[in-house]
């Protein structure tokens, strides 16, 4: 449990609506702690295996609980929200990747009185999978999780959101919804669409030239690899915000593109540079600032156990792997993995791997 004593206790039952990536890994969260998990899902097949994963217990009608936690699709969230403020007495938050409008929403449906125990949230983790399978109740470790209380919102709801988010060992940032929605405009859904046009080049590419792909065109295109129907959903609902930065993105493109016919080398390179200091710009894990890190790479025979083996090695050497990043190699049985680690611990951990018989490069 939180530490911090003037919050309120998250004691449960927490109900979970939704049991895909984001529901089940809050409900794994919760079971961890010991908290009575209840599951809702319109797919039974989702219900079932979030079940199979020890995720939380079907409803029964003689619930009554503490908090709900609605994690369905955005175009279906602020009815998901409106129907749990209804039927029960909790308080109820939402992780919808888009605050303003379905809070818009969920005002129209209900009265003042219910919407004082509605708090919005977004954690900010997740990934370009789907489903219960893809959970984990370590996804929100260390991770930013915004809360958008409205004006109205009770303050004991705002502060048993905080205390979900703390057990879930993620960090809150309380902010308005709309600064919010501009906020996610910027760091996360114009990134995917770059990704998305990026990888799009990819689609019917000559198989010669994918088959010189390195790191760094995956890391720019993973994202896109996400569900196309979720991510309309989150578009259309922060059009506004995503299309005032998108037109400045088609105004940087006609510069770059100017820069690079002219070959106006101080232009270019001036382009290049602000991309440099908007890497630097993006605080480090916590919210700390960027610590330098320093990639390892190590050559993982794909058969099972072998990447924990791996994990308990550098465990065992002393060094805390910041990033994770698997390759196979599509000729032979191994996986490339890249750990990534603190600058300083990097020679130190390729060399102790190297006398445990695994085979590093740089
Ligand atoms: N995927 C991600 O990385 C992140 C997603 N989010 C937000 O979290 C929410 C859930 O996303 P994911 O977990 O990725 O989706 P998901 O597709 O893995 O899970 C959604 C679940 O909701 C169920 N569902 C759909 N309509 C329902 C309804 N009316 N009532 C009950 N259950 C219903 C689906 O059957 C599915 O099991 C979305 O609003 C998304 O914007 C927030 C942060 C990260
Ligand atoms: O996979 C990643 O890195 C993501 O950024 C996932 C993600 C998707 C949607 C959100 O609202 C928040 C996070």
């Amino acid at each position: 449990m939180t530490d911090d004593d003037s919050l309120p206790a998250l004691i449960g039952p927490v109900e979970v609506v939704g049991a895909g990536l984001i529901g089940t890994s809050i409900a794994l969260v919760c079971r961890r702690l010991g908290i009575d998990v209840v599951l809702r899902d319109t797919s039974e097949e989702n219900l079932r295996t979030a079940h199979g994963l020890g995720a939380g217990r079907a409803v029964t009608v003689a619930d009554r609980p503490q908090l709900v936690v609605v994690a369905v699709p955005p175009a279906a969230i602020a009815e998901a929200i409106a129907d749990a403020l209804r039927r029960t007495d909790a308080v109820v938050t939402d992780v919808g990747s888009v605050k303003s409008a379905p809070l818009d929403a969920v005002a129209r449906l209900v009265g003042p009185d219910d919407l004082r125990r509605y708090v919005g949230s977004h954690p900010m983790a997740g990934s370009e999978r789907s489903g219960p399978l893809a959970a984990s109740a370590a996804l929100f470790d260390g991770r930013p999780w915004a809360i958008t209380p409205h004006p109205g919102a009770a303050p004991e709801a705002v502060g048993l959101v905080e205390a979900l988010v703390l057990e879930c060992g993620a960090s809150p940032r309380v902010m308005e919804p709309a600064e919010h929605d501009r906020a996610v405009a910027r760091i996360s859904h114009l990134p995917h669409l770059a990704a998305v046009l990026v990888a799009g080049r990819l689609a019917s590419a000559p198989e010669e030239h994918l088959a010189l792909s390195g790191q760094g065109v995956r890391d720019v295109t993973r994202v896109a690899a996400s569900d196309p129907a979720l991510w309309r959903q989150i578009l259309e609902a922060n059009s506004g915000a995503v299309l005032d930065l998108l037109a400045e993105v088609r105004s940087d493109l006609d510069a770059l593109m100017v820069a690079v016919a002219a070959d106006s080398g101080g232009d270019l390179v001036e382009i290049l540079a602000r991309g440099n200091a908007g890497t630097r710009a993006i605080p480090g894990k916590h919210g700390g600032p960027a610590r330098p890190t320093r990639s390892v790479f190590v050559a993982v025979p794909d058969h099972p156990g072998e990447l924990a083996r791996l994990f308990g090695d550098a465990g065992e050497i002393g060094v805390n792997i910041e990033d994770v990043h698997i390759d196979h190699d599509p000729g032979r049985p191994v996986g490339l993995t890249e750990l990534v680690v603190d600058r300083g611990s990097a020679d130190h951990l390729l060399a102790a791997l190297e006398s445990r018989g695994w085979t590093t490069h740089r």
